[in-house]
Order: structure tokens, then sequence, then C-alpha cells
């Protein structure tokens, strides 16, 4: 530390005495800021995400701030004298879920670290620089966040709801979060971009507000003007290397396959993850072959990437579907176009929870038998 305190006289060098107390006191509340901010991150990171390396990176930003918090800083603490501790932003005492709570404390980090860079400048001459290039690492660990965040509710998303033109599409969609959604892609073929663009944002809200993902049918330049989590793309969309380009790293990319050759080439071109099908033939695809049960099948054995059977599917034959070994489900009609889209969807998840149970069990039977 003889190198940081030799900062502190530069402070008196300046000769704005009565300046240094309110200098090392924005100086003590923003470290602080930084560190608390870090920490709540940090906890997500290890017990939400299950991530070492993302938690490890929060520590050691803590564990550098904390070098820097001199007793001289501590000391000069005034909390009863300071105006600001009992300001708060109503948005603090109201967050909407897990991704509003990380942005907000990413923001709060990277203020207060902005902070630290220009009033260190007056404090020690290295300050500046530290601070600066440790806000351009909170930068990347908050895309790696949403990135980690993003992929892993894909992981645990079972069901997959594609909408259709509907005069309630909203009312359905929200009813369906209720019933536990936690995956949405928004499809309209017929829309202007105008208003495709105002439902977009509307849905995405909505989703958000549900902690489900939002993703757009077909069009990388929508799902980035709304900030969706990701975009779905057919056989005959733009190849995933140019919408990776555009998209970034953080965000989804799906990808329709009929066949295992289109699989393969899916998967190996970075497809986050893709649809698998049509298994029935179905009048949201007219004219479209169906694939049948057993690409299914083929896909349950081959895919490295989450799959979801698509195409027919609906409540009747949702346990044959399972049964060929397919773990997740996306469907358009079998929720849209149902009477009470909650309990269809509970039903859905229920099921499908139902036959994981069952597998998880029969697994371990097998390896205790072995
Ligand atoms: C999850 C999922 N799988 C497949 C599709 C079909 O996409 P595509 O082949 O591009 O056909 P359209 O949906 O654009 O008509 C999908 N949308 N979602
Ligand atoms: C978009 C799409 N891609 C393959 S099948 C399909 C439509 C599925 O619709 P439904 O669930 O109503 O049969
Ligand atoms: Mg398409």
């Amino acid at each position: 530390m003889a190198d940081k305190n030799s900062g502190l006289a530069r402070v008196s060098d300046l000769g704005t005495l009565q300046l240094q107390p309110a200098l090392c006191r924005i100086l003590d509340a923003n470290l602080d800021r930084a560190r608390e901010g870090l920490r709540i991150i940090e906890e997500w990171c290890r017990f939400g995400l299950q991530s070492s390396p993302l938690a490890q990176e929060c520590k050691s930003m803590r564990q550098e701030l904390a070098s820097w918090h001199a007793p001289e800083l501590r000391a000069a603490r005034n909390t009863p004298g300071d105006p600001g501790t009992d300001l708060s932003h109503p948005q603090e005492e109201e967050r909407s879920g897990i991704d509003s709570l990380l942005q907000a404390n990413c923001c709060r980090v990277e203020e207060a670290l902005r902070v630290l860079e220009e009033y260190g400048k007056l404090y020690h001459p290295d300050m500046g620089a530290v601070f600066k290039q440790m806000r351009y690492r909170v930068y990347t660990l908050e895309s790696s966040l949403m990135a980690y965040r993003r992929r892993q509710l894909l992981d645990q998303s079972p069901l997959y709801l594609v909408t259709s033109e509907n005069d309630k599409l909203f009312a359905v969609v929200e009813a369906a979060l209720e019933g536990g959604l936690t995956l949405v892609q928004y499809r309209d073929k017929n829309t202007d971009d105008g208003e495709r663009l105002r439902n977009a944002e509307q849905l995405r809200e909505i989703c958000h507000h549900y902690g489900a993902l939002f993703i757009m049918n077909d069009r990388v330049d929508l799902a980035l003007a709304v900030d969706a989590d990701g975009v779905h793309l057919g056989q005959q969309d733009m190849p995933t290397a140019f919408a990776r380009q555009l998209l970034g790293p953080q965000r989804l990319i799906g990808r329709s396959t009929t066949n295992p050759e289109e699989m393969q080439r899916a998967i190996a071109e970075g497809a986050d993850y893709i649809g698998v099908g049509p298994v029935y033939e179905t009048p949201t695809k007219p004219g479209k072959a169906p694939a049948g049960l057993a690409y299914v099948r083929y896909a349950a054995e081959h895919s490295s990437v989450p799959w979801f059977a698509i195409g027919g599917i609906d409540m009747h034959n949702l346990t044959d579907v399972l049964d060929c070994g397919a773990e997740r489900v996306a469907v358009v009609r079998g929720i849209m176009e149902v009477e009470q889209p909650t309990l269809v969807t509970q039903y859905f998840l229920s099921q499908m929870n139902r036959i994981q149970t069952l597998k998880a069990v029969e697994q371990r039977n097998v390896q205790s038998n072995a």
C-alpha cells in the first residue's frame, strides 16, 4: 500500500484542504458501493449460475477494490452528515426479477467505478487507469452474465410457445406464462414491421416480467431492435455466422431442422438450440411434409444442443413424442388456440416433468443394479 498511500499527499498538494475530506468521502462511498454491487452479483454467479469463473471474477475485483480502501478514506466517513443516505430510487424497492436485479447492480458498479476513475485521479496517479480498466471488466462480466443466464434458462425450458396471429395475443401469452412457461417465440408472418415492433416490445416486456426468454422469429434486425433474447431462423433464413456477427455471443440463435443432415449442420454452425420437425402434419405449416417420430428418435440420440420437437403436438399425442426421447416440445395451436392456456401449459409441464422423473428413477435403478 506504500505507493497507494503516497497518493494521499497529492491531495494536500492541490492546496484545497477543505476539499480533501469530501474527496475521501466520495472515494470511500464509491469503493463501498462498487464492492456491495459486486457482492450481490457474485452471490448469483455462485449460487444461481453455479459458475466459479464468474464468481471468481467478482471476488477478484472486490479484493482489488478493498486494497484501495485505505484507513484514511474510511476515517473520513460521516454517515449522519451525509444527505444521500435516505435517498432511494423507487426501482430499488421493486425488482421485476433476477435479470433486472443483476442489471441494476451492474449499472451501480459501473457508475461507482466511473466516479472512482474521475475522482481517483485527484487522489493517486494510478487510480484513474485502474478503475477505468475495472469498468471494462464489469462490462464483460455483464455480457457473460446475460449469456449464461439465457443459456441456463433455455436449458431449463421444456416447453416453447411459438405464437400465431391472435386477437388475444398478449392475454394468451400471459396466461401461459402464468402456467409456468419460460420460453416464447413471436411468430407473425403478415403484420407490417411497425406493428410487429410494437407487438414484439410488449411481448418482451411481458416475458421478462415473468422471467421468461423472448425470441423473435425470422428477423435478426427486429430481434436487435427490441432487445430480444434471441432469434429463431429457418433453413431459408440468414446463415448463423452472419446472425452471430450481428447479435453477438450473448444472444440465442435457434435453427429449424427437418432431417439429420440439417441437424448436424445447424449444430456445427453454432446454433444454441434446434427445432426438430414437423413431427406431424400441421395446418400451421401447410404443405410441409412431416419428418415423423423417427427423426425425434434420431434427435434424442444425436443432438448435442437443446432441441424442441415441433409440429402438430398437443395434449393428446404429447406422450407419444416424449416416449421417443423428446425432453422439450414447441407448440403453436396447442396453446394459442385452447380455451384455458394456463391450465394447458400446466398440463404440458406436469407431463414432461413426470416423464423426466420416471426416466431419472429408471436410470438410477439401472445404475444401482449394475
Ligand atoms: C422452435 C421452432 N422450430 C421450428 C420453427 C420453424 O421455423 P421456420 O422453418 O423458419 O418456419 P417459420 O416458423 O418461419 O414459418 C420455429 N419457428 N420454431
Ligand atoms: C413453425 C413450425 N415449424 C415446424 S412445424 C411448425 C408449426 C407448429 O405448429 P402447431 O404446433 O400448431 O402444429
Ligand atoms: Mg422462418
